[in-house]
């Protein structure tokens, strides 16, 4: 079995974690389409943080890569493959961490790599690691209702890295928490990131998590109930170097290039 570190790659021995979205488009059926023509290339090892007013389709893109909604028209590749369902290259992360609260910490991250086929031991001794990975090495033994918020996303978190995912989609992975948790927890994805080297694609609503934590953050705009289907309006660069400190000029000045991106008025003619 791979450990946390290893970095991995596809049968081509190529890294893995290339995540095309190809003039994506969803429509539910109302007038306008929930998004329309998103495309974006995203590197292996890459992460990426998705922004955007309500309802202009951050959620429904993560579920069209992570399978669990088709496109009405265009598509996705991970690693050249096209997506037609959920599959064990992408691991995804809820806000609601999703835990079975009848099982261990240890049993909880155990859980799917016994479903992928795991014998008792790898999954005993990956669970023990991955529980490490995200600081819970003394918490194997403890229930979900034993810990806090926090420490209950980070097993959610780990159970997911234990099947060695090579894109991690997290949509509002922090959002239940606290801001103080939610300010160790970005820390914390941050060093499990570096440690791990998943290509990550996370949906957030805090401009700042995003500058935090991604490489580029994709700003999406409009969205059905706005009368113009979701599309990207940028695609920002976050050039602030690996340990990032959230109260330098240069981090305010992009957090407010965002924001302003962010909220910035939908084209007259395209509302219309
Ligand atoms: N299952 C569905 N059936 C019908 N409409 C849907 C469905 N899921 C999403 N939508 C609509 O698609 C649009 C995009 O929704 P989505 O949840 O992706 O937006 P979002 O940017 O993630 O919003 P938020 O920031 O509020 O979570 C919205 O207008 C929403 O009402």
């Amino acid at each position: 079995m791979t450990t946390p570190g290893d970095i991995m790659t596809t049968s081509t021995g190529t890294a893995a974690g290339a995540v095309v979205v190809d003039a994506l488009a969803k429509s539910y059926g109302g007038p306008t389409a929930a998004m329309q023509d998103v495309t974006l290339d995203i590197a292996p090892g890459e992460s990426v943080a998705i922004v955007g007013a309500s309802g202009c389709g951050k959620s429904t893109l993560l579920r069209m890569v992570a399978g669990f909604e088709r496109p009405t028209a265009g598509r996705v590749l991970v690693d050249g493959v096209p997506v037609t369902g959920p599959g064990p290259d992408r691991g995804v992360v809820f806000q609601d961490y999703g835990l079975f609260p009848w099982l261990t910490v240890r049993e909880n991250i155990a859980y799917g790599l016994r479903q992928a086929g795991a014998s008792r031991r790898e999954a005993k001794e990956s669970a023990a690691e991955h529980a490490e990975l995200v600081g819970l090495s003394r918490f194997t033994e403890a229930y979900p209702h034993q810990l806090s918020g926090g420490m209950q996303q980070r097993v959610g978190i780990a159970r997911v890295l234990a099947l060695h995912p090579s894109v991690l989609l997290m949509d509002e992975p922090l959002g239940a928490l606290d801001a103080l948790t939610r300010r160790q927890m970005q820390d914390e994805l941050a060093a499990i990131r570096r440690r791990v080297g998943t290509t990550i694609i996370l949906v957030t609503h805090s401009i700042e998590e995003a500058v935090y934590l991604a490489d580029r953050v994709v700003v999406m705009a409009g969205g059905a109930s706005h009368g113009v289907p979701g599309h990207v309006r940028e695609v920002v660069p976050v050039e602030l170097g690996e340990h990032r400190d959230t109260t330098a000029p240069a981090f305010h000045a992009l957090e407010r290039r965002l924001e302003t991106l962010v909220h910035a008025p939908l084209p007259a003619t395209a509302a219309a």
